[in-house]
């Protein structure tokens, strides 16, 4: 194809995706960056014989357009509709799911070691990694491996726009910064040819044929070989390029003259991002020892409130959430309180840094877990459902779920106070609902909701933002007979020990949470039922063990029966199950609590 052709193509790729990115929301910008480098790549490779791998995904719109799904594109990011990222199900193309970033590297070297093992080193082995995803200590890792088998050739495309969300930092960031403006120097030595590779670049990565000759010259070497490209973030399209921001790196339904969402009637409702946001900075202005940790992700967790009145005080440690959580226990043994802002399912990766880094030596770093549960368009990597799993067990950490932005107030200022160990909050990606104030605090626990005159029929345990439902659902259930309490605990980890004195009250309880059912608050306070030998029979509710794809956010959590009909659904059954244990008398009073 020759080159004006190219260049048409590539205009054309672009159009598309404004129009159909502004219309189902997704990852604009760096799709928008990431037209040639595909282009080259699949005019170069010949997946999926030869294997391309993208770093976390969000930028293979273009990969999907190239490989026969222009069609769906309309249907991007919505239930039963194409993932925003690679997916073996859509096609034979797509190899990594997992939208954490820094893994690609990783994936490169086992399947080079395969092809090496299988005698098919002329199938290419393609990783594509932004400057963003390679601040991730996974990457270092790889790159350690890849470049000390010379034997076994990888091809190293280095997306370098210079940004993840915002501009990238640390000493890689000026590192690259440095080979992008002197390539004479580049190309004698730098990082990656210290560590075995040949490096190519910088090449101009809008410049499909100049990439072009870039990949086939490494694909000859038969070696592992880095190829730094340089892109912009956004490029084409001027909302992208020119928000400073994040280059619209994730954007809603947008209007695609402005790049803007649609001037909508505020019903008010603020994100729970933002209610942490002010809560954090207002915080951090009485209290001189609190600091704050980003995984590049600063806007996305809410941190810009207090970077802007404290910017000395707020570090983006890049792409290393590993990083992140020992740095902060760092921090702590220095004699600060480090709030650690990171979506929940990032946090996975980061587990034994909470466990031996932060917890075996008790310290006051309280970790703020945005996207906790169900998340929503960015499907099963992305949903926040194993924290409560991963950190139930971890010795001293006290885990709090607010129900409402009153409560989150409350418990990031009771958390951060906490100078014994360490504390988590989690919040969910929704809007923030109004504050449900209790009826009653009694020994911890927030009673939401008590029947009158009836029957202490069933407890429901709401966690954190599953309140709402809880409540709805014990409206339901008076309208069919029942004596209905709800209790919100608050803090789930450990299990309050007023807990199971109340649940004994009752003829079932039922706890709701938007964690997986595996391990989670449930588990825990079942087990401290049985451990008080309390009879009532516990149900625990949450979502089930399995990848949960995109959707809508409140779709998915009724598929999982986590909304009221669910909930109320799940104590019919078990009422009406007699294998279930539902007492059919009150049990006795072995435990004399007090009254609710
Ligand atoms: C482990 C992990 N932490 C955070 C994120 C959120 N995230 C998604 S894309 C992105 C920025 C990636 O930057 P880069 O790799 O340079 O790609 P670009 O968007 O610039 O093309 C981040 C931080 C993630 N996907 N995975
Ligand atoms: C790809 C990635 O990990 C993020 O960009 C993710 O899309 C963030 O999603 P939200 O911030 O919209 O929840
Ligand atoms: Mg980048």
């Amino acid at each position: 194809m020759a080159e004006p052709e190219l260049g048409q193509l590539a205009s054309r790729l672009r159009s598309f995706l404004i129009g159909h990115v502004c219309a189902t929301g997704g990852h604009l910008g760096p799709n928008l960056g990431a037209v040639e480098l595909t282009l080259a790549l699949h005019r170069v490779f010949d997946s999926p014989r030869d294997s391309l791998v993208f770093d976390t995904g969000h930028q293979a719109y273009v990969h999907k357009l190239l490989t026969g799904r222009s069609g769906e594109f309309g249907t991007l990011r919505q239930a039963g509709g194409l993932s925003g990222y690679p997916s073996r199900r859509e096609s034979v193309h797509d190899l990594v799911e997992n939208s954490h970033a820094s893994t690609a590297l990783s994936y490169a070297d086992g399947l080079a070691k395969a092809r090496a093992l299988n005698g098919e080193q002329d199938r290419a082995v393609v990783a594509v990694i932004g400057d963003g995803a390679l601040t991730g200590g996974m990457a270092w890792e790889a790159l350690n491996n890849l470049g000390g088998a010379p034997q076994r050739p990888v091809i190293v495309v280095l997306n370098d726009n210079g940004r993840s969300y915002a501009p990238t930092t640390g000493a890689l960031a000026a590192h690259l910064a440095a080979l992008r403006q002197d390539a004479g120097a580049a190309v004698c030595r730098n990082l990656f040819t210290d560590l075995g590779f040949t490096y190519f670049g910088p090449v101009d990565g809008h410049d499909t044929e100049g990439i072009e000759e870039a990949l086939r010259r490494a694909r000859a070497l038969c070696r592992p070989v880095v190829v730094h490209v340089v892109t912009v973030k956004g490029k084409g399209y001027g909302p992208a390029e020119q928000d400073v921001a994040d280059c619209l790196h994730a954007v809603g339904t947008v209007d695609p003259a402005t790049g803007r969402p649609a001037p909508i009637r505020s019903n008010g409702a603020r994100s729970w991002t933002s209610v942490f946001g002010q809560a954090l900075a207002e915080v951090a202005a009485e209290r001189a020892d609190v600091v704050a940790i980003t995984a590049a992700m600063l806007r996305p967790t809410g941190l810009h409130p207090m970077q802007q009145r404290f910017p000395e005080r707020v570090f983006d440690v890049g792409i290393a959430e590993q990083h992140a959580v020992t740095s902060a226990a760092g921090l702590a043994m220095g004699g600060f309180h480090p709030v650690v802002a990171i979506y929940a399912t990032f946090l996975n990766r980061a587990v034994d840094q909470v466990l031996m880094d932060v917890a075996l030596h008790r310290l006051p770093v309280t970790f703020v877990l945005d996207r906790a549960g169900i998340t929503g368009p960015d499907g099963p990597s992305h949903h926040g459902m194993w924290d409560l799993s991963l950190l139930s067990a971890v010795p001293g950490l006290r885990i709090a779920a607010p129900r409402d932005p009153a409560r989150l107030r409350t418990l990031l200022r009771a958390a951060i106070d906490m100078q014994d160990g360490p504390t988590l909050l989690r919040l969910p990606k929704a809007a923030a609902g109004p504050d449900i104030e209790a009826l009653a605090r009694i020994d911890g626990l927030d009673i939401l909701h008590r029947s009158t005159r009836r029957p202490l029929d069933v407890l429901l345990v709401a966690v954190g933002p599953m309140a709402e439902a809880a409540l709805a659902a014990a409206a339901l259930l008076e309208t069919q007979g029942f004596g209905v309490t709800v209790v919100d605990p608050r803090w789930v980890i450990p299990v309050n020990a007023a807990l199971p004195a109340l649940i004994a009250r009752h003829r079932l309880a039922v706890t709701i949470e938007d964690n997986s059912r595996t391990g989670g608050a449930g588990s825990a306070i079942a087990q401290a039922c049985r451990d008080a030998r309390v009879d009532t029979p516990v149900t625990v509710l949450g979502l089930p063990r399995a990848f949960i794809p995109h959707g809508p956010r409140k779709a998915l959590l009724a598929q999982a029966g986590l909304d009221a009909a669910g909930i109320t659904r799940a104590v019919r059954e078990l009422i009406a199950d007699p294998a279930a244990g539902f007492p059919s008398e009150r049990p006795a009073l072995s435990h004399p609590a007090r009254r609710p």
